[in-house]
């Protein structure tokens, strides 16, 4: 059995990561388990765990109900399987509604797991929280535009930058979270104009999910660029395997060859 070589060698850093804007475009996927986190490793320099697990894992409508536990929990898995990718914790909506609270909670993602920063999701609200995390030696990357743990109070998840207010409100939310100490921004769901922006109004990183091309770097959630979360097809997503399609295939060539005794057959007997 040939075994695959993966391309990156070494341990990627939030410093390796920080290099490269202006260089070379950031890949970065979600995982929730050790199994794909292996896959991944090696291949893409970032790996995230979105509280999208809630979703795509557990099976909710919405990511509001993912706990620090939950996240924690899947970080060890991941963390088992990839040993070269840059982790990020994503940070559970209701997990850092003080910086105290926010505070206590990463330490705990730097104590229990091995990610090297946690996501928190708003815009200059969340300044000082950024400011108290990074000077206590934890690495926070920021998320702004579509921010999906406020799909409730929102209601609905609504793409950003579309006038000229909007994106200069994102840029000054930017500026302040990059002032505060952020390691990298993420922007998520919104035109590709104001990620532009954006990602040339700061010094570190931005990465892009439904946010055009202009970004330092792109994320995607694996299950949707794999296409094994069929129901979930906004028009940010592209599919790069037909997951589900394979996987039902496999399904019915067991069920078949079960049913008519073909399986297991003598080399798969002892
Ligand atoms: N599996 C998965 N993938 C994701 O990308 C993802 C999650 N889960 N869960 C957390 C958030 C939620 N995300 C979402 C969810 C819905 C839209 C959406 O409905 N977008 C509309 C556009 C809305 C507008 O135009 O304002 C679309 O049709 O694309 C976008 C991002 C992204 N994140
Ligand atoms: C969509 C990405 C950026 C995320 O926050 C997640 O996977 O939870
Ligand atoms: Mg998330």
């Amino acid at each position: 059995m040939s075994i695959h070589t993966p391309k990156i060698e070494k341990k990627v850093t939030l410093a390796t990561i920080a290099k490269m804007k202006g260089v070379e475009p950031i890949t970065m996927v979600t995982a929730y388990d050790a199994l794909f986190a292996q896959l991944f490793d090696g291949e893409v320099e970032m790996i995230l765990v979105g509280d999208s697990l809630n979703m795509s894992f557990l099976g909710k409508e919405d990511t509001l109900s993912a706990t620090m536990d939950q996240m924690i929990y899947h970080t060890q898995a991941v963390g088992n399987g990839a040993k070269k990718a840059c982790i990020v914790f994503d940070m559970p909506f209701g997990s850092y509604t003080t910086a105290d609270i926010a505070l206590e909670n990463a330490v705990r993602v730097y104590r229990e797991t091995e990610a090297q920063a946690v996501k928190i999701e708003g815009g200059r609200e969340k300044a000082d929280i950024i400011r108290l995390l990074s000077e206590n030696g934890i690495a926070v990357v920021a998320h702004i535009g579509l921010m999906p743990q406020h799909v409730r109070s929102e209601g609905g998840y609504k793409v950003r930058g579309k006038d000229e207010e909007d994106i200069k409100r994102l840029l000054e939310d930017a500026l302040e979270l990059q002032a505060a100490g952020a390691a990298m921004i993420l922007v998520e769901g919104m035109k590709a104009e104001a990620a532009k922006a954006v990602t040339e109004a700061v010094d570190v990183p931005t990465i892009g999910i439904g946010a055009g091309n202009a970004t330092d770097g792109q994320v995607l959630v694996w299950s949707d660029m794999f296409g094994f979360f069929e129901a979930f097809r906004p028009k940010f997503v592209k599919q790069y395997c037909n997951g589900a399609e394979e996987v039902r295939e496999g399904l019915d060539k067991y069920i078949e060859e079960v049913k008519s005794r073909a399986f297991p057959d003598d080399a798969h007997t002892y």
